[in-house]
């Protein structure tokens, strides 16, 4: 049997660089589990990348939470699919999400949930995180996948007074964890999809 092999797109904005780490590390575990990743940047996407989103079996959408939401940038990339909306283009894409922010909390989880009503608009199935919440008994650790305990996405805290350098490490591992979790659901949706054409 040939070996399948989802296209995972991530479109994501990163006002000052902290959220691409986090985009980098969904890329990492995505292409670690067998995907092929497109990562485009939304505030500069050009008419080509808006094809590789239309050809992608998956977009994992990703913003630091700017003022309780998602930034401006990703409103109005968020906006713009608009035009896919219409024809039904992104309609049963697997979707995933991601954000980061200063604050432990800091809103995250309304930028995750819209990221989630954004999908539901387009038709596309959102995968959620997939891990039990860390760091949240006495004997956890802030080291632990998921320190943040987020079930919808991946949320990363990033210190506000700090370069992207200082991203926390389990959150990257976080990440990761969503990116491998998108391709292999992916994986399994594509598969699904032959077998029942065949
Ligand atoms: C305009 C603006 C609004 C922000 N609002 C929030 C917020 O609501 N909650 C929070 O925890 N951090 C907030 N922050 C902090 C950023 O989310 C944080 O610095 C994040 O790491 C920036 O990611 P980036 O480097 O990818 O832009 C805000 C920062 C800016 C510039």
């Amino acid at each position: 049997m040939t070996a399948i092999r989802p296209t995972v797109a991530l479109a994501y904005h990163s006002g000052y660089g902290h959220t691409a780490v986090i985009a980098e590390a969904v890329a990492r575990g995505a292409a670690a589990a067998g995907a092929e990743v497109v990562s485009i940047a939304v505030d500069t996407i050009t008419d080509e990348q808006w094809a590789q989103l239309d050809a992608a079996d998956a977009i994992v959408f990703g913003s630091p939470t700017y003022m309780g939401t998602a930034s401006g940038a990703f409103h109005v990339f968020a906006e713009a699919t608009s035009k896919r909306w219409f024809t039904d283009a992104w309609k049963d894409k697997v979707a995933a999400g991601f954000t980061n922010s200063a604050s432990k909390s800091g809103d995250k989880a309304s930028t995750l949930g819209y990221f989630q009503t954004l999908a539901a608009q387009h038709g596309m199935n959102w995968v959620n995180l997939g891990l039990k919440p860390g760091w949240n008994a006495t004997t956890a650790s802030e080291n632990d996948l998921n320190r943040l305990g987020f079930f919808n996405g991946a949320a990363a805290s990033s210190p506000s007074d700090a370069g992207a350098e200082a991203v926390h490490k389990a959150d990257i591992a976080t990440a990761e964890h969503l990116g491998e979790r998108v391709a292999r659901h992916t994986a399994i949706v594509l598969a699904g999809r032959a077998a029942l054409a065949g």
